[in-house]
């Protein structure tokens, strides 16, 4: 039996250049849980995001996702329970229709690269035209940007969804559009960041932090 994708930042105290970031910062979401990480500006919520990804090591607490503590060794697996998705999506160079075939080209994704086939039904459900498969990445606008790396992360099936303020550049009909579509995903455990609560009016919970601590 594979392990519920709970999330769980226990007393966590990050410093970067001399600087506080998160002092004592603690957080907790059951497997399918949905919540949201909210507050001004540098309070640090993408920090919280990063201390999930292993990309910052806390100076003291613990992170475990899945029930295993995340360490040097157990990151690469446990990043595999993971999509993160950012306010600005890097989606490399290239055509969209080959950017979103290339994580089916590793080894550990090749047995999902039947999921390839549920692209046309993402690009409907969030408003993207077919012609932008056949557009170089860089040309994308933001917004389209943002949702063709929504669909790339939704494609691999991951049960543990990271979204760092990925509506930010999208119109009203768009936003909703994408909403309704984490708000299906009744089994993902999802932590959004994201400034407007009330997008997220199905989230289990709303964390707001102030000043590295919640
Ligand atoms: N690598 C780093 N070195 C030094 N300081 C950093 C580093 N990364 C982030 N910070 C600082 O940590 C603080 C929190 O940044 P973070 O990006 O987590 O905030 P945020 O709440 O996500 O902000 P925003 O809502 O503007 O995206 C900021 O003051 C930022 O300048």
């Amino acid at each position: 039996m594979d392990r519920p994708d709970t999330l769980d930042i226990k007393d966590v105290t990050v410093r970067l250049n001399g600087q506080t970031i998160l002092q004592d910062f603690s957080l907790g979401l059951e497997a399918g849980q949905k919540a949201l990480l909210t507050g001004p500006s540098g309070c640090g919520k993408s920090t919280v995001l990063r201390c999930l990804l292993g990309f910052v090591v806390p100076q003291a607490g613990s992170v475990h996702i899945a029930g295993q503590a995340l360490t040097a060794e157990s990151v690469w697996t446990l990043r595999r329970r993971i999509a993160y998705v950012g306010q600005e999506p890097d989606l490399g160079a290239g055509i969209v229709r080959d950017i979103l075939e290339r994580p089916f080209h590793y080894r550990a994704n090749t047995a999902l690269r039947g999921n390839l086939a549920r692209f046309s039904e993402l690009f409907d459900a969030f408003g993207l035209a077919r012609s932008l498969l056949d557009k170089d990445a860089g040309d994308l606008s933001g917004g389209e940007k943002q949702r063709v790396a929504l669909v790339s992360a939704l494609l691999l099936d991951r049960n543990i969804f990271l979204l760092d303020e990925v509506t930010s550049a999208l119109d009203p009909a768009s936003k909703r559009k994408v909403i309704e579509c984490f708000r299906s995903h009744t089994d993902t455990t999802m932590l959004f960041v994201a400034h407007d609560a009330e997008s997220f009016p199905f989230a289990d919970s709303v964390i707001e932090m102030q000043g590295g601590t919640a």
